[in-house]
């Protein structure tokens, strides 16, 4: 039996990236030829991507985690690690993709429409890319991050012109079958329809799709029978058609109280509006144009009953057809009046103003600048988290095995403020700080920075920051000036003096910069 799948849990993770390489140059003649170490290559993305050829979830109700490929690892001689390879996943018009907890996410309309459900890990810098003047032969590189990973729900969302609604049995998909070349499965127990099915219908110059859904039943609204699950697909029609079982056999049924019951659950059923703008205005359910179908007047008790209800429904404003699916009466009408509501729909669409609809959506915006810093009480002790883009983003590049990369991940931390903000937020050093959420890096708090040392030096209730800043004169700048050149010019005597004396070698690391490696 076919099951009802459109709506999945799916674990999606992308790639995680390359790990940067640690490597140094070594020729002949010229055994450390600086740092040669290439990048780690990104990890792929997973992307959902609307398909007309898929029509329905089932794949990833039957393999619902989907991986992308990681980057490789970069490699000596400058070579970088290959990017992991972007994961597509197909998915129908029409798909919803939800958060766990019932966000919408995203809504794929459009052929081509295409979400980033998880993006791969960015892949790290080799030590060739981190050498600058002040850093030339990095003994470290950073470690590629992992993907993200996330759980997300897809529903779909048929998307038909006309819906039919009505009991189990009423002649839905009997309906279906007869006004368009769709063959819908068609037995007379109730629930025989578990996935929608869509028919493309003619009538005139008009083209439009009907979609029929599982049989209604009392308390559909609040899951019964197949519930939700089936309202869904009603929700982007431009029309709902009544389908009304004249000929049932069960006596405490008529085709008024069955009218009833499926518009009482239709008005509890409250449309999700959250895609509203992205696929033009959405009327709520129960305001959407109806039509009512009598179905089975081939039956003599069929036509009996239609006639005898027709009058009342006519009174109660709505447009009635009497038809029997087997024998095809009626439908030529039926299928005009369809197309009459379509065509209004459309050109309703058409003059409304145009939305803006973004072909490839993304989870979130990523905060480039900043971050933030909250004070949390742990016991006695307070606790300093530090939570933004960077920040954590750096602190998963961290080897913490290599203290060089740890002083350049302070570095990094200060230079974006953070040290300063931890102090603005009362830190002192000691204290604990955790960099990101739950599973966060945690510190026990070392200030390194030059500012930080000035406002810890300073009396208490003072900030040295806050000084008064002097400008220099002229005459006081150009006498700065001459003194440094003095200074330099000694330097390089006594380095002169030092490499005549043959105690100097070749060093790429740096020393010989020493004095302006402040950063260090
Ligand atoms: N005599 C007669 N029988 C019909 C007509 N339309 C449908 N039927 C019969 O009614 C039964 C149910 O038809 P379906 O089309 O499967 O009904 P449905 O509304 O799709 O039912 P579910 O999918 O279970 O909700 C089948 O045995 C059909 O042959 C009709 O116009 N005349
Ligand atoms: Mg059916």
């Amino acid at each position: 039996m076919a099951t009802f799948v459109d709506r999945v849990v799916l674990h999606v993770s992308g790639g995680t990236g390359g790990h940067g390489c640690v490597s140094v140059k070594r020729e002949k003649f010229k055994p450390l030829g600086g740092p040669d170490g290439g990048n780690g290559g990104n990890g792929g993305d997973v992307i959902l991507r609307v398909d007309h050829q898929t029509t329905t979830l089932l794949d990833y109700h039957h393999a619902p985690h989907r991986h992308a490929t990681n980057g490789g690892s970069g490699m000596g001689d400058w070579r970088d690690g290959k990017n992991g390879e972007t994961l597509v996943l197909p998915v129908p018009d029409g798909t919803v993709v939800k958060s766990l907890d019932g966000e919408v996410l995203a809504d794929l309309v459009g052929e081509g429409t295409e979400f980033v459900a998880a993006a791969g890990g960015q892949g790290g810098l080799g030590n060739a890319a981190l050498s600058s003047p002040k850093r030339k032969a990095p003994g470290f590189a950073l470690l590629g991050i992992p993907g993200e990973a996330r759980d997300i729900v897809l529903e779909l969302k048929s998307i038909a012109d006309i819906a039919l609604v009505g009991f189990p049995s009423a002649g839905k998909s009997s309906l279906i079958a007869a006004m368009s070349a769709a063959r819908p499965k068609i037995a007379d127990y109730p629930f025989t329809t578990l996935i929608p099915n869509l028919g493309v219908v003619q009538a005139g110059d008009t083209r439009f799709t009907i979609a029929d859904v599982p049989g209604l039943i009392e308390g559909a609204s609040e899951g019964r029978g197949l519930g939700h699950n089936f309202l869904r697909h009603v929700e982007r029609c431009a029309a709902l058609v009544h389908v009304l079982d004249c000929a049932t056999l069960e006596t405490d049924r008529n085709p008024i109280s069955d009218l009833e019951i499926i518009e009482a659950e239709l008005d509890k059923y409250a449309v999700d509006m959250s895609y509203a703008g992205v696929d033009g205005e959405v009327v709520p359910l129960n305001q959407r144009p109806r039509l009512v179908v009598l179905n089975k007047v081939d039956m003599p008790d069929g036509k009996e009953m239609a006639e005898f209800v027709r009058p009342e429904l006519e009174e109660r404003g709505y447009r009635v057809f009497e038809v029997s699916a087997m024998t095809r009466e009626g439908l030529r009408e039926l299928g005009f009046a369809m197309a009459e509501i379509v065509e209004a729909a459309r050109e309703a669409v058409k003059t409304a103003p145009p939305k803006v609809k973004p072909a490839v959506l993304r989870p979130r915006a990523v905060n480039q600048a900043g971050f933030t810093i909250r004070r949390e009480e742990k016991g006695l002790q307070p606790l300093f988290r530090v939570l933004g883009d960077k920040p954590e983003r750096w602190v998963q590049q961290t080897d913490f095995n290599n203290d060089e990369a740890v002083g350049f991940l302070a570095d990094r931390l200060a230079k974006l403020g953070v040290e300063d903000g931890l102090f603005k937020a009362g830190a002192k050093p000691g204290d604990t700080v955790v960099i990101g959420g739950e599973d966060g890096v945690v510190f026990d708090w070392e200030p390194t920075m030059v500012g930080g040392a000035e406002l810890l030096a300073s009396p208490r209730g003072t900030d040295a920051r806050l000084e008064e800043f002097i400008r220099p004169t002229r005459v006081q700048k150009r006498e700065e000036y001459q003194e440094r050149k003095d200074a330099k010019a000694a330097a390089r005597a006594e380095l002169e003096a030092e490499r005549k004396a043959g105690i100097w070698t070749e060093s790429i690391d740096g020393e010989q910069q020493a004095g302006d490696d402040d950063d260090e």
